[in-house]
């Protein structure tokens, strides 16, 4: 895996085509000398080995949407992401839980960590066995660098002032938002469309200047309830035209169980590459394991 962290950050100044082949080549000499795939991704890994293998991680510069229904499970993949980058691989990372408070933010991770149901510790009902789960993840969790920030509103501008502040002297490397609508823009319009657009042009900007990568989630609109399979597309993102012009890669989530509990597929989750800038499109199936409140790669065969 490239570090992220010591890249140069992106400047206005023109580059040598040269330069540019040059760290291409010290890139692809790391890959040689070190050639497991999944260690020598580009960007940082999600930590689903398919997806970081078709997308080639989080890049630099780039910004990932990830889009769904309500509930399918937006914040837990986001979350799951910030897990990987910073518990697992103590990654510097950033996260703006916009819609629930720092406590429940926490307990995702805690139940995601130690396996142990989030409804035990949301309700206070955990086992015995629950606390020696969550007690032996418990340094690791406490020790990761990962910066939670749970405004009640975030205008885009504290957004961008703090981002900078994160990066420039926290080292943060990846960037989360959960919720892109819910982020007030520069500029106020009566137009929410306008809005939206305004904030994911804005967060792809910032993914560009700092030079880090920044994933954020979006809702769609009520379209995929209309089709006779549900499926997402990514004309049902709500509001704006604008996010699938300005993301460099698009994740909508669909789950079947959702919708038809007892379906041969419950406990599947699909997740689409319905925008990919610098790849292919496709589809990858994942493991939801809700009561954990985490996705996890399907076993391997
Ligand atoms: N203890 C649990 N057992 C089983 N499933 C659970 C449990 N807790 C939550 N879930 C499931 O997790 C899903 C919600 O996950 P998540 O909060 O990540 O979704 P979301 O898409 O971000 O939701 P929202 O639309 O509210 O923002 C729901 O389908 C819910 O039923």
């Amino acid at each position: 895996m490239t570090d992220t962290t010591t890249d140069e950050a992106a400047s206005d100044k023109p580059s040598v085509i040269g330069d540019l082949l040059a760290d291409l080549l010290d890139d692809a000499v790391g890959i040689v000398e070190n050639p497991t795939a999944y260690t020598s991704l580009r960007g940082l890994p999600t930590g689903f080995r398919d997806l970081d293998l078709v997308t080639g991680g989080l890049t630099p510069g780039s910004l990932t949407v990830i889009a769904s229904r309500p509930q399918m499970g937006r914040t837990t993949l986001l979350t799951d992401i910030c897990r990987n980058t910073a518990i697992k691989n103590n990654v510097p990372t950033a996260v703006y839980s916009l819609e629930e408070s720092g406590e429940l933010f926490l307990m995702r991770v805690l139940a995601a960590e130690a396996r142990v149901a989030r409804h035990h510790i949301i309700c206070g009902s955990m086992t015995e066995e629950d606390w020696t789960r969550v007690a032996r993840r418990v340094p690791d969790v406490s020790a990761a660098p990962l910066h939670v920030k749970t405004p009640g509103r975030l205008t885009m501008a504290t957004l961008e002032a703090e981002a900078r502040e994160l990066v420039e002297e926290h080292g943060v490397a990846l960037l989360a938002v959960d919720g892109i609508q819910d982020i007030r823009p520069a500029r106020r319009s009566d137009l929410r469309e306008r809005e939206v657009g305004d904030v994911v042009r804005d967060l792809k900007t910032l993914a560009r200047e700092l030079d880090v990568p920044v994933v954020a989630t979006s809702h769609l609109n009520r379209n995929p309830e209309q089709r006779y399979n549900r499926l997402p597309k990514l004309d049902d993102l709500r509001e704006s035209g604008a996010i699938t012009f300005a993301a460099d890669t698009i994740l909508l989530l669909h789950r079947e169980d959702a919708y038809e509990k007892d379906t041969p597929r419950a406990g599947e989750a699909d997740f689409y590459i319905a925008k990919h800038r610098q790849g292919p499109t496709c589809v990858i199936t994942t493991a939801f394991q809700g009561h954990y409140g985490r996705f996890v790669d399907m076993a391997q065969p």
